[in-house]
């Protein structure tokens, strides 16, 4: 398969060094910030994928999904605009897939976490909070990976009801508030960990990624599904839809 890569940074490099290692993908185009994208930018390519940063993100999405290439978008920091990004793939009759981690161990913890959320959830003795490590050169907080735990907390524990990233300087935290905090520390690759509390335990469910290529192996294998997908059944997808099929 042929790759146009959109953003050749830290992602962007590793997800090149994980096609060009493979004997079935190959790198069709990389654009960075210099590139002057049109929809023939991705002529010729069977998938795009997109790590950026928000704005350019959403500034292209509009000519990726005219190209109709299949668009794999690991760009985070537009949660807000999910609604309108979806609205404009339907509309372009485009096929898109977005995670905020294409890791496969991020997945997996992330569905132990939201086990463990349920769990707890009839039992009022029992609080949950969550926090990200990233590197200083992050430029979203939290993680779109903490806002997708804590969405998925949430989801499942009816005692937490709303997500906080900022604690107000002169009250305590509400019982259904389910806090997420973020430090920015020098190199760290990205560090995940649900806290959950009682009077009698402490359980810390955590991942640490030990470098970015389970990020860009993930991505890879996710647009290898994105693009078999969108012959029969174009559409927005997340990484859900592709592990739903993978564990069955
Ligand atoms: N989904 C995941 O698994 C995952 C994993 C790691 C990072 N991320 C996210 O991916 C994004 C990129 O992370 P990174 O560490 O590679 O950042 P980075 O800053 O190293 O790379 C971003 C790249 O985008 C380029 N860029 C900026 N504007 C552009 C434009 N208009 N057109 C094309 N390229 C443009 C920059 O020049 C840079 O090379 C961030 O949002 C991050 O949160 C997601
Ligand atoms: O390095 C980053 O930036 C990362 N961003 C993603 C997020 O925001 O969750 C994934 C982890 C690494």
């Amino acid at each position: 398969m042929k790759y146009t890569l959109v953003g050749y940074g830290k992602m962007g490099q590793q997800v090149a060094g994980i096609i060009e290692s493979s004997d079935e993908h190959e790198v069709h185009t990389v654009l960075d910030v210099d590139a002057v994208i049109t929809e023939e930018s991705f002529a010729g390519s069977d998938v795009i994928i997109d790590f950026t940063v928000r704005d350019a993100f959403l500034a292209n999405l509009p000519i990726m999904l005219a190209s109709k290439v299949p668009v794999v978008v690991g760009t985070t920091g537009w949660d807000a605009d999910m609604p309108m990004v979806r609205q404009q793939v339907a509309v372009a009759g485009a096929s898109l897939m977005y995670s905020a981690n294409f890791s496969l161990g991020v997945n997996i913890f992330l569905r132990t976490v939201r086990e463990a959320a349920r769990m707890i959830g009839p039992f009022d003795e029992f609080d949950i909070a969550f926090s990200e490590q990233h590197h200083t050169a992050k430029a979203d907080f939290p993680s779109g990976t903490a806002l997708k735990a804590a969405e998925m907390i949430v989801e499942v524990n009816s005692r937490k009801k709303t997500i906080v990233s900022q604690l107000p300087t002169e009250k305590m935290i509400n019982p259904d508030e389910l806090q997420v905090a973020a430090i920015r520390l020098g190199s760290v690759f990205g560090q995940h960990s649900a806290y959950i509390n009682s009077e009698f335990d402490d359980i810390v469910i955590s991942h640490t990624a030990r470098n970015r290529r389970g990020f860009a192996g993930g991505a890879v294998q996710a647009g290898k599904w994105l693009a078999e997908k969108h012959v029969s059944q174009p559409g927005f997808y997340t990484m859900d839809d592709f592990l739903d099929e993978v564990f069955g």
